[in-house]
């Protein structure tokens, strides 16, 4: 799979970082906003509840004299001027004799279903206290409290609380995204680092220090690893290298080897350098068989060897000399012109072979090789070239060699 595959396909690492943060920042807002939301409600509760218990007690005291004589014109101006003041939403006074002396309940307030709901949480039932005098009871007091102002203050207390929490919350979008930007930048110098690598091949790049532990850890260990990498890279090209050249070499003489020789003879065919005319010059040792078994198979090579740096000698850095195998040597001439250039050469080659050749074995050996050549044609190919070349040889060895 490509990267660009992965990158479509996967969330990258800054939106998994992002949403954890997100995710993390909504949890911890949406928990602290019910603690004290929760919090808040429990103490408007505890707070109102005992604020009624204190306007009750307080109005049962005011309301003594009129409930003791029934006096409930003066008991309902005390309970509507605490009434209409919001201290409560209904009164109910009665009297030991069980005359209901006020029935006062505020009908300028509507309740709405949250309000209902609200005074049902807070208050459950209305709260009655005993209105006494001289320590006798005289009557008793029900007040129903009232939930406008709490409803108000509630609702106020929840758009601000959730602004805040929505501001906290951008606060710390922000700050995250800030935060991230230090790890994002370590990830991505390792990643292109090594993107780079993978494009190219080449593992000489290193990752950067950072400042993140475990970045700066892993950064390390891949930069051994691309060192490891690059020498063994290296390594491997010196010995490919050496190899190559091992494959198309002659061990003995170091020469080029009949490889060599084929590849060059085709690049010169295919570069339609037949129609300059080059020369393939055909050798081969005569009775070579005899000096290997007269002075032996390591005087032999000794003799080849002699040969191959007597034919490097004879020819220019441009023409290639190749050992074909056995006692068989080629040459590829570009730079000949006419064949009366070609005969000197030829003879120059014969009298050089010919001279003596000292073996480590203390004796000095004579031989000779036979020559054949052939000039290149329009259309040649490698069997067409080398088959005229070998036949001439043939030919100038005094053999007849039956074509095919
Ligand atoms: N020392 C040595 N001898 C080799 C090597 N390769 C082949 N030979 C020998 O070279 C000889 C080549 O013999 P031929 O080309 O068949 O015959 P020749 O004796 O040269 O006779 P003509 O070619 O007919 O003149 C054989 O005896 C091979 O064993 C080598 O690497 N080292």
């Amino acid at each position: 799979m490509k990267f660009e595959d992965i990158k479509t396909e996967k969330s990258s690492i800054r939106n998994k970082l992002r949403k954890i943060s997100t995710i993390n920042a909504a949890v911890i807002l949406l928990l602290c906003w019910l603690l004290l939301f929760s919090t808040s409600m429990l103490f408007i509760k505890s707070y109102e509840k005992r604020n009624l218990e204190l306007i009750a007690n307080t109005l049962s005291t005011s309301l003594t004299a009129a409930t003791v004589f029934e006096d409930s014109y003066d008991a309902k101006k005390k309970v509507v001027l605490l009434g209409s003041q919001g201290m409560f939403s209904a009164a109910k006074l009665v009297s030991s004799e069980q005359t209901v002396l006020v029935d006062w309940q505020d009908t300028t307030n509507d309740d709405s279903r949250f309000q209902r709901l609200l005074r049902q949480w807070i208050y459950a039932e209305p709260l009655t206290v005993n209105v006494t005098h001289e320590d006798a009871v005289v009557g008793t007091l029900t007040l129903s409290g009232t939930v406008t102002n709490v409803a108000d203050f509630i609702e106020y207390s929840v758009i601000i609380l959730s602004c805040s929490m929505i501001f906290v919350f951008i606060v710390s979008f922000l700050v995250s995204e800030l935060l991230h930007r230090g790890i994002l930048a370590s990830f991505r110098n390792i990643t292109s680092t090594i993107h780079y690598v993978i494009r190219s091949g080449d593992f000489s790049p290193r990752i950067s220090g950072s400042s993140t532990k475990e970045f700066q850890v892993f950064s390390e260990d891949l930069n051994s690893l691309l060192a490891e990498m690059q020498t063994l890279k290296a390594s491997l090209l010196r010995d490919n290298k050496s190899l190559a050249a091992k494959a198309l070499k002659d061990p003995l003489t170091g020469l080029a080897n009949r490889t060599a020789f084929i590849s060059k003879l085709n690049q010169l065919l295919d570069q339609q350098l037949a129609q300059e005319n080059f020369v393939l010059l055909f050798l081969d040792g005569d009775r070579f068989k005899s000096i290997n078994d007269t002075w032996g198979h390591a005087a032999g090579d000794e003799v080849l060897q002699s040969i191959a740096s007597r034919l490097s000698g004879l020819v220019t850095k441009s023409d290639l000399v190749a050992r074909l195998g056995g006692d068989e040597f080629a040459i590829l001439i570009t730079s000949m012109t006419s064949e009366e250039e070609l005969q000197q050469l030829t003879t120059r080659i014969e009298t050089s072979i010919t001279q003596k050749i000292a073996i480590s074995a203390g004796v000095n050996i004579t031989t000779s090789v036979t020559i054949g050549y052939a000039w290149s044609q329009h259309g040649d190919s490698v069997t067409s070239i080398l088959e005229r070349a070998d036949m001439h040889m043939y030919k100038n060895k005094g053999i007849t060699k039956v074509s095919g």
